[in-house]
């Protein structure tokens, strides 16, 4: 949990050669990764920019007369900084430079870069490498720096599956401009499956120890009840689990939309790199964002105890909540969503809805109303609705803006909350259609129902946080609204009994969960007193603290 060295290794390193290096390159380097025969990282953040891309300060300067090109960070800003696995772990990297040819400034590109030697594992001449020192969490992962005094690289170290640098330094430019962004647009694409096991393991340990806990009464005069049976508990827990499992299964489509890509990237059709860029840009941070409020819901909901770090909670919500950050930060990546929809706005007001993509479709047409007891189609429908009132009026605001004789970057900035807003009920609503369609597709009847159960408890829980947009132009009525709530206390109640197998199912081993309270045999408290027993502090009866300190302090007279 705390991560691995050489994550990166395998989430970005592998990936970047796969995607971006040439076969020929291939030959030479995959192979000696995939054996972990060299050990490597994917550096692009720097210290003054990680977000602003075009702005990377990192140069590579092709040197026509040696055939090389000439690596450097000109300045403090410039240092490589965050990419994990640098530190300490890595002896190549694939760097991310702006590449400059005859004079020409060509944007960011990958380079495959030795940092190290490969025997002595000692950083090579013109190479200044370390840690960034301690994080919020992951540390077990040696994040990075990485400066570059004018370091010489072979050509051929150019990723050149997409783009080339003849030896005369003739350039061939790629067929689309971002292909080098690939690297980044597979995390994404990885991340809703990564951030539901983040949240399935919070909630694995809230829901088994919410039946152990025993806490005040419902009725009186009975034992005390099970934390889990209080609707507060369940109001705090059951909703992320069913996010839980629609965002691995929003996750499963987005891998699979990344493999088609690269698939159809190698036939040279890069029609599909602007709607996954734009799917996954949303996904990633609407996933990420309410990944942590469960989590940390979660942790709440183990009272007290969900405090100490015997709980393990503390340490998932600090990886998971890294997510919201690194691939892009949240705030930044809903606005390149929001591009997108923006964009679908003027196709259809120039007549070209025909034009849309299918995710998008739903922007041209408009529903009255909806009659929310025929079930879950009509919800769908709701979602629809907000999401498409929602990038109307924010997109009607930028253009507006731009009308009146605003620059670009100016209305869009002046707009950019309401864009954001956009983006993320837009990907809500795709998270619930994608959660519909699957739950359709589960062929086993009783598994279905269950899971049937959750997609009610979702779209209920769903529409009732985003009600203000639906109630603002009068699309649903308030009677419609305490339907809603009706709904979402009937699905709570029904899902109780199926709550521990619902987390059970996900199948974590008490290794992997590392939880006291979280434990399958539900023994809390025997192992709660053995784990404070083990503490450090512990060892001793008397620390030396007590001599050094306490002691003169407490037979001082004064
Ligand atoms: C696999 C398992 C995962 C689970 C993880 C578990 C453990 C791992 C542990 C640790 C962490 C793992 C990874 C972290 C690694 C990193 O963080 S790597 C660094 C990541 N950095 C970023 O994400 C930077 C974010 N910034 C950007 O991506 C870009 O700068 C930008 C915001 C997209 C802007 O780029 P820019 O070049 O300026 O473009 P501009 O805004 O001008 O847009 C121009 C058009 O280009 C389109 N576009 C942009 N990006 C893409 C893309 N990737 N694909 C397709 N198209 C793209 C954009 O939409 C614009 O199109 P228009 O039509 O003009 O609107
Ligand atoms: C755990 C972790 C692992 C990482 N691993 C790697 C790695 O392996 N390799 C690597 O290269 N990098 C890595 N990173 C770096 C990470 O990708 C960046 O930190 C991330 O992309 C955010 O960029 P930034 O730090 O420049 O944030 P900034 O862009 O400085 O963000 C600061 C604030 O400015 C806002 N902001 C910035 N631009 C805009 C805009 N255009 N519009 C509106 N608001 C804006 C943001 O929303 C945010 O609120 C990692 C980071 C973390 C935390």
């Amino acid at each position: 949990m705390e991560g691995h060295p050489l994550a990166l290794h395998d989430v970005m390193f592998i990936p970047a050669l796969v995607a971006q290096a040439s076969d020929e390159q291939n030959k030479k380097w995959l192979r000696r990764a995939q054996r972990r025969e060299i050990v490597g990282c994917y550096a692009q953040t720097e210290l003054g920019h990680g977000s602003n891309l075009r702005k990377l300060e990192t140069t590579a300067t092709y040197d026509v007369s040696t055939q090389e090109f000439v690596l450097h960070t000109p300045q403090i800003t410039s240092l490589k900084w965050w990419p994990g696995g640098l530190g300490k772990s890595s002896n190549y990297a694939v760097v991310v430079a702006n590449m400059i040819v005859k004079e020409k400034h060509l944007g960011p590109h990958s380079f495959l870069v030795q940092l190290r030697d490969e025997i002595t594992h000692q950083s090579l001449k013109g190479i200044t490498v370390g840690d960034i020192g301690p994080k919020l969490s992951f540390n077990a992962i040696d994040n990075g720096f990485l400066g570059f005094d004018n370091y010489r690289i072979p050509r051929t170290n150019l990723l050149m599956r997409h783009s080339r640098v003849e030896p005369d330094g003739t350039y061939v430019k790629p067929p689309h401009a971002k292909i080098n962004y690939s690297a980044m647009v597979r995390v994404r694409s990885h991340m809703a499956t990564g951030q539901g096991n983040f949240l399935a393991q919070a909630l694995t340990i809230a829901v088994r120890y919410s039946t152990v806990r025993r806490q005040g009464f419902i009725e009186s005069g009975e034992q005390e009840v099970k934390v889990l049976d209080y609707q507060t508990q369940q109001h705090r827990l059951f909703p992320s689990i069913a996010k839980a499992y629609a965002f691995t299964f929003a996750g499963y489509e987005t891998i699979r939309l990344y493999e088609q890509l690269l698939k159809e990237v190698d036939t040279g059709n890069v029609s599909l790199m602007a709607d996954l860029h734009a799917l996954t840009s949303g996904l990633k941070s609407v996933v990420t964002h309410q990944t942590a409020q469960g989590i940390e819901q979660a942790r709440m909901a183990c009272g007290g105890h969900g405090y100490s770090q015997a709980s393990y909670i503390s340490e998932i919500f600090g990886v998971a909540v890294g997510g919201c950050t690194y691939e892009g930060e949240n705030m930044v990546m809903l606005l390149q969503l929001a591009r997108y929809l923006v964009k679908s706005v003027e196709q259809i007001k120039a007549g070209e809805s025909g034009k849309l993509g299918p995710l998008v479709a739903y922007l041209a047409v408009k529903v009255d109303g909806v009659d929310l007891e025929k079930g879950v189609e009509e919800y769908m429908k709701a979602f629809q609705h907000v999401s498409r009132l929602q990038t109307w009026k924010a997109s009607e605001k930028f253009l507006k803006l731009l009308k009146s004789g605003e620059k670009r970057e100016v209305a869009w900035n002046k707009s950019s909350v309401e864009l954001t807003r956009a983006s993320r009920l837009h990907t809500r609503l795709y998270i619930a259609e994608t959660f519909k369609r699957s739950v359709q597709e589960v062929a086993d009847p009783r598994l279905k129902e269950v899971l049937t159960d959750l997609l009610h408890l979702h779209v209920n829980y769903e529409l009732l946080d985003m009600a203000t947009y639906a109630l603002e132009d009068g699309f649903l009525s308030s009677s419609q609204l305490d339907y809603v709530r009706d709904q979402l206390y009937f699905y709570l109640a029904k899902i109780r009994p199926n709550a521990v197998s619902l987390v059970d199912s996900w199948e974590f081993s008490d290794m992997q969960l590392r939880s006291v309270l979280g434990r399958r045999d539900g023994n809390v408290y025997e192992n709660l007193v053995a784990w404070a027993k083990a503490s450090p502090l512990n060892k001793t009866d008397v620390l030396p603290s007590v001599e050094k300190y306490l002691k003169p302090m407490m037979n001082s007279k004064l």
